[in-house]
């Protein structure tokens, strides 16, 4: 019989989950350098929100879906407040709500964006696959595929710094996203990065985590992929979303 392989200690491990960052992670995507660095026209935006807004929609149900699995309450207790800061504890609090803000602010009539109608087929399929991964793996490979906000801070740093410096509509308000996931994301993050480092105790479950983590760059990656193609190269396929639609009727508003 081979003797077991021996897991990476927690340090090493805690770098190989870091690593995958580096390499993988979507602020290396292209889309992100040009929505940063001012490239990206009205219309490029808009229809990154349209489609970020899919993913924010099902965060708080693939962590009920989470949640649902879970028999310890100690940790049902701390992942609950993942749901509160999307949903809010009031109507028009809350994650989604902020995002709502943004797409107010580039023009969009928030309750067109809020049907998810015209989101892209790309989206969906990285979006839902990423809802039924939490689903159905194990809940050490749900927990580390929600580690890929270990890299988020630092995108929503250059997210706000960009888009404050090079587009019109970019103030504290249409922001207020990302300012708060600032803040919020990091207690998250460590709590979770914590929990699979305990957790991840063989070769095999380390193996396991790292590739959740993997699959999940690849659910943001592909996102980006997918608005690339439709948008910047101008093949929009059918019913998405098409420039001037769900525009914010500002005469009226
Ligand atoms: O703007 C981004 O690049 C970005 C990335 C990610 C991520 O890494 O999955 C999240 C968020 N933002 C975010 O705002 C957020 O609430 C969030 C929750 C999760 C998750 O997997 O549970 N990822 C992310």
């Amino acid at each position: 019989m081979t003797p077991a392989r021996p897991p990476q200690s927690r340090e090493d491990f805690e770098a190989r989950l870091r690593a995958i960052g580096a390499e993988r992670y979507h602020d290396r995507h292209p889309f992100h350098a040009r929505l940063h660095g001012g490239d990206c026209t009205p219309d490029e935006v808009r229809a990154w929100v349209i489609n970020r807004y899919y993913y924010q929609s099902r965060i708080p149900m693939k962590d009920a879906a989470f949640m649902s699995r879970v028999d310890d309450p100690a940790l049902r207790r701390a992942w609950r407040k993942r749901m509160e800061d999307h949903d809010g504890s009031e109507a028009g609090e809350g994650g989604i709500a902020r995002w709502l803000k943004l797409a107010r602010a580039v023009g969009l009539d928030p309750d067109y964006v809020a049907t998810s109608d015209g989101v892209l087929a790309g989206t969906r399929f990285a979006v839902d696959g990423y809802v039924r991964f939490v689903r159905e793996m194990s809940l050490l490979e749900a927990v580390a595929s929600s580690l890929t906000e270990l890299f988020a801070p630092k995108i929503h740093a250059d997210r706000i710094e960009g888009l404050l410096k090079h587009y019109a509509f970019a103030d504290d308000a249409a922001l207020s996203y990302f300012r708060k996931r600032l803040t919020e994301a990091p207690d998250d993050v460590a709590f979770g990065l914590a929990w699979v480092l305990d957790h991840a105790d063989t070769a095999e479950r380390q193996d396991a985590a790292a590739a959740a983590l993997t699959f999940k760059t690849d659910v943001l990656w592909t996102q980006l992929d997918a608005l690339w193609g439709a948008y910047v190269e101008g093949r929009i396929p059918p019913g998405a979303w098409r420039p001037g639609e769900g525009l914010l009727d500002r005469a009226a508003a």
